[in-house]
């Protein structure tokens, strides 16, 4: 680990040592980013496979630098694995361990650093290092309000003896504000994981509550307008100030995007404005065959142009070999389906697409909000889910494809969804529409952001006064 610059007494000098998944790393270093542009310097704790993988997404190289994490192998992941992306759900248990047992690495850094703040939202046990070197902290969550509120408090009762069920899961804690954004059905599910083991000795709820608790600051990557309610739980809850970043979506003072890629670019280039579907489901869903071929082929259904950013289906190398029979030959012209990464914001701005299929991780959900193309949800993690339930019940600016009771994703369904918002004359599509435009104006209007940023340093300032 390199030896971090020094703090001038006008800036603050701020750690950030995110949870290992580009899902989180990416909106700290949209943050970093709007901290940078306001004078502190930044030092990003994250592994190198995320550096390498994020570092253009850096706004301000003379004031955010990044220093790399060793991750040490854990017994039951693949050799070299650094971030969730590359492992499977069932896994990321034992990157919570690796990730706790970077915790001498990190003490270090803490200790010989001039730091004013550490950011961070998994590992509990920085707050007990950061205060013995008297360095604030802010546990800094990137999922949205709701989906803290509804599990991650102390009125939730997770049982300490066995695992929570999804009965239990489908209540509410007491005064949890919303009804629309609730579990119902066969959707507590994915959230049984919250009383499992996160790391060794510790389970998902334990070690959040934790690091919320534990922390100087909790602050949320989200905002009244969207959230107010919950976050007023959330403080009540917590017994102090939830502080808010807005929405934070790296576009810098500019509102440049990434570059397209030219090839894509002269691909979507080819097509009439608003009527090509875009389809990426974040850095960590990897579909079953089966799963990956129905949707493709519900994508060809549509009748639609089409690009589909998806990671290979498990057991599979490529995504050319797990495409089904003829697929390839019947779309050819009008449909991709790529394996590889992709300038997402970049294709959501492109003006050829106009209908952004996705998980509704928080990053895609706000990167949908702020453009004008017609949303289709496909959640499958349990924040997801929340996040759904704001923009289908709340917002009322998108649709979700409905699965069978198994969780079966049909083609025709899918099929459905993309229709009922991209043809010109359904009554739904025109609502979400005219919804989600309100919001893009909302989130666009001047100052809104930037107002979210400065106030949140204004309390770090207050913080440390
Ligand atoms: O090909 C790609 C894929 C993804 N991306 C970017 O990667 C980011 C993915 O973040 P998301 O939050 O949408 O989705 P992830 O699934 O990766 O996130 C994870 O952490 C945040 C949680 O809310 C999600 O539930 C969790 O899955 C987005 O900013 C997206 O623009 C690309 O730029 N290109």
């Amino acid at each position: 680990m390199s030896q971090p610059p020094k703090t001038s007494s006008s800036s603050f000098h701020i750690a950030m040592f995110p949870w290992f998944a580009i899902g989180h790393i990416t909106p700290y270093i949209h943050l970093a980013n709007e901290l940078a542009s306001r004078g502190h310097r930044i030092t990003l704790l994250v592994p190198n496979k995320a550096r390498l993988q994020l570092q253009h997404l850096v706004l301000h190289a003379d004031l955010i630098v990044f220093s790399p994490v060793a991750v040490p192998h854990v017994h039951g992941l693949p050799e070299g694995t650094e971030i969730a992306s590359e492992i499977p759900i069932h896994m990321t248990h034992l990157l919570a361990t690796a990730m706790d047992r970077t915790r001498g690495e990190i003490e270090q850094f803490l200790t010989v650093s001039k730091l004013d703040f550490v950011l961070y939202d998994t590992a509990q046990w920085v707050p007990g290092i950061a205060r013995r070197n008297g360095i604030k902290t802010v546990c800094y969550n990137v999922v949205c309000a709701a989906a803290l509120a509804i599990a991650l408090v102390p009125a939730r009762n997770v049982p300490k003896d066995r695992p929570i069920t999804e009965e239990e899961l489908r209540e509410a804690p007491a005064g949890y504000p919303s009804k629309n954004v609730v579990l119902c059905g066969a959707e507590a599910k994915a959230l049984t994981f919250i009383s499992l083991p996160y790391g060794e000795g510790i389970t998902f709820y334990e070690r959040t509550t934790t690091a919320m608790k534990e922390c100087d600051v909790l602050s949320i990557r989200t905002c009244r307008e969207l959230e107010g309610d919950l976050c007023d739980y959330m403080e009540a809850q917590y017994k102090k100030p939830v502080i808010l970043t807005g929405p934070v979506l790296g576009l810098g003072s500019d509102k440049k995007s990434e570059k397209l890629e030219e090839r894509w670019e002269k691909w979507f280039s080819g097509f009439e404005a608003g009527s090509v579907v875009f389809c990426a489901f974040g850095t960590q869903w990897i579909l079953e065959k089966e799963q990956f071929q129905e949707l493709v082929l519900g994508f060809e259904l549509t009748g639609l142009p089409f690009f589909v950013a998806l990671k290979p289906p498990s057991g599979c190398a490529t995504i050319e070999e797990a495409l089904p029979n003829g697929f390839e030959e019947r779309v050819k012209g009008r449909g991709v389906v790529f394996g590889g990464w992709v300038q997402q914001t970049a294709i959501l701005s492109h003006k050829s697409v106009g209908c952004f299929v996705n998980h509704c991780g928080f990053g895609s959900m706000w990167e949908s909000l702020m453009t004008d193309n017609q949303i289709v949800l496909v959640p499958h993690l349990g924040d997801q889910i929340l996040n759904t339930k704001l923009l289908v019940k709340e917002l009322k600016v998108a649709v979700e494809v409905e699965r069978e009771e198994n969780g079966w994703l049909s083609k025709d369904s899918l099929r459905k969804a993309i229709k009922s918002v991209m043809d010109k004359d359904s009554e739904v599509g025109v609502m979400v529409k005219k919804n989600h435009a309100k919001w893009v104006e909302t989130l666009s209007s001047p100052g809104f952001m930037s107002g979210y940023i400065d106030r949140f340093v204004q309390k770090l300032k207050e913080i440390v006064n």
